[in-house]
């Protein structure tokens, strides 16, 4: 297939490690049946079944808490956290890995229960808590997820109850914060309540848990059905689901709304979560899955408004997906602002198409629509990287205020608060 060239890169060594054949070499290894060759097993105590190790030509092998893992040994090398490689005060690298012989190869290894040792040609000495090898290494990552998550249709999030949090709590303490952000990242929205109905207060929320991200509509914004810019958000029109900012190389990570007026009807607000639907196409047709996360799309703003002269092109395709776990990062879906295709040829673009086709139809699945009227005092805060928003057809005044977080900075809140992001 055209898109999946690199895919062998990724693929070979999970088939490898989860094999097996590795299995049953471990139990021959460690019953001592092999004769003692080149790629001998090397255990810490002499019946220890919890770690071994085995030299071969290019890499160390090294079972560890039921890990499985394989070390490159320029790796091992270029990870070595000694004082002259690694400064622990600043947690940065001070090694230069260019220096390091691209045919190195450790001259001799040792494991103790909770250590392995190198020594290199030079003499150098790197040491491995042998925990630490299995949290970084690609085996033991592999395994995990980034960024743990409850995917949700309206049924599963309604039931699953979710408190907003107060804005009190919010402001002043860490346990509302860090509840707020829990939710936030296990569901990809959340919600403030008791939030007092002005643009101020709502920037104050949102500096609250990360830097505000400015763009071409302002740091903070109002807006209403004036058509002061030239996009549909700025009428009464109903919009379908959708991501913000498809337009930027980075999208905006967090998009934070506060209705601070509205005298008439409709104008509801319309959530889908796009992970639980491209998880279902993941489901039905992997290859759909696959060219929607490897085919790039642009997606581009032009406006010519009074004085607003803009003009933007992202390029990125739909399902963004970590290429060693497959895990999606972000969905970038806006039909409306999605540019003319020509980055693939006519086939492609075809089989594009059906595979749109059918995330568009998971997303559009009534069940999964989570229906929201917005009122003042409640701050709704968006993971644009995740969850899709539209909104309903209105009449009267209508007046919305927010702002778009800088994802990072809201990930570096919540990790200092202990979270997993
Ligand atoms: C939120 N705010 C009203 C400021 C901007 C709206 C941006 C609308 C644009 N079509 C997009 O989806 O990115
Ligand atoms: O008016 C709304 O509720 C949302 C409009 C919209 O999609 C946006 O501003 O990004
Ligand atoms: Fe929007």
């Amino acid at each position: 297939m055209w898109c999946g060239r690199l895919a062998w890169l990724f693929k070979r060594p999970c088939q490898l490690s989860g094999s097996t054949r590795h299995r049953s070499l471990w139990l021959a290894r460690d019953r001592r049946t092999v004769p003692a060759a080149a790629a001998r097993w090397h255990h810490t105590a002499p019946e220890s079944l919890k770690c071994a190790w085995q030299l071969h030509g290019d890499h160390l092998e090294l079972r560890y808490a039921d890990t499985l893992m394989r070390f490159d040994f320029v790796w091992l090398r270029d990870h070595c956290r000694s004082a002259s490689c690694y400064n622990a005060k600043t947690n940065q690298r001070s090694l230069d890995t260019a220096s390091v012989d691209l045919g190195i190869k450790p001259k001799a290894v040792r494991v103790d229960e909770t250590t392995l040792f190198l020594t290199w040609p030079d003499g150098h000495v790197t040491r491995y808590g042998l925990e630490w090898l299995v949290k970084n290494s690609y085996e033991g990552q592999k395994q995990q997820v980034m960024h743990p998550r409850i995917l949700w249709n309206a049924e599963i999030y309604r039931q699953a109850q979710v408190p907003s949090v107060d804005c009190r709590s919010f402001l002043e303490t860490d346990e509302g914060l860090k509840e707020f952000l829990q939710n936030f990242l296990l569901y990809g929205i959340a919600f403030v309540e008791n939030v007092t109905p002005t643009k101020e207060d709502t920037e104050i929320l949102a500096e609250r848990i990360s830097l505000i991200r400015e763009t071409i509509y302002g740091r903070m914004w109002y807006f209403t059905s004036d058509f002061s810019r030239g996009d549909t958000a700025y009428t009464k029109l109903a919009l379908d689901r959708h991501t913000d900012t498809t337009y930027f190389q980075e999208p905006c990570g967090i998009q934070v709304f506060h209705c601070l007026k509205h005298e008439g009807t409709g104008g509801r607000t319309l959530l889908v979560d796009g992970f639980y639907a491209a998880e279902q196409v993941l489901r039905q047709a992997p290859d759909q899955f696959e060219l929607l996360s490897k085919v790039p799309l642009k997606h581009e703003y032009v406006e010519n408004v009074g004085d607003c002269h803009n003009h933007m092109i992202g390029v990125g395709p739909v399902l963004n997906v970590y290429p060693w776990n497959n895990e999606l990062y972000l969905i970038r879906y806006n039909n409306y602002d999605r540019a003319v295709i020509n980055t693939v040829p006519y086939d492609v673009v075809h089989r594009w198409y059906a595979a749109h086709r059918t995330l568009t139809a998971e997303l559009r699945r009534p069940e999964n629509e989570l229906w929201v009227k917005l009122k003042p005092g409640k701050a709704l805060f968006i993971d644009n990287w995740r969850v899709l928003h539209g909104r309903e057809a209105f009449t009267g005044y209508r007046q919305l205020c927010g702002c778009y977080l800088t994802r990072d900075d809201v990930l570096n809140t919540a990790r200092l608060l202990g979270l997993q992001a």
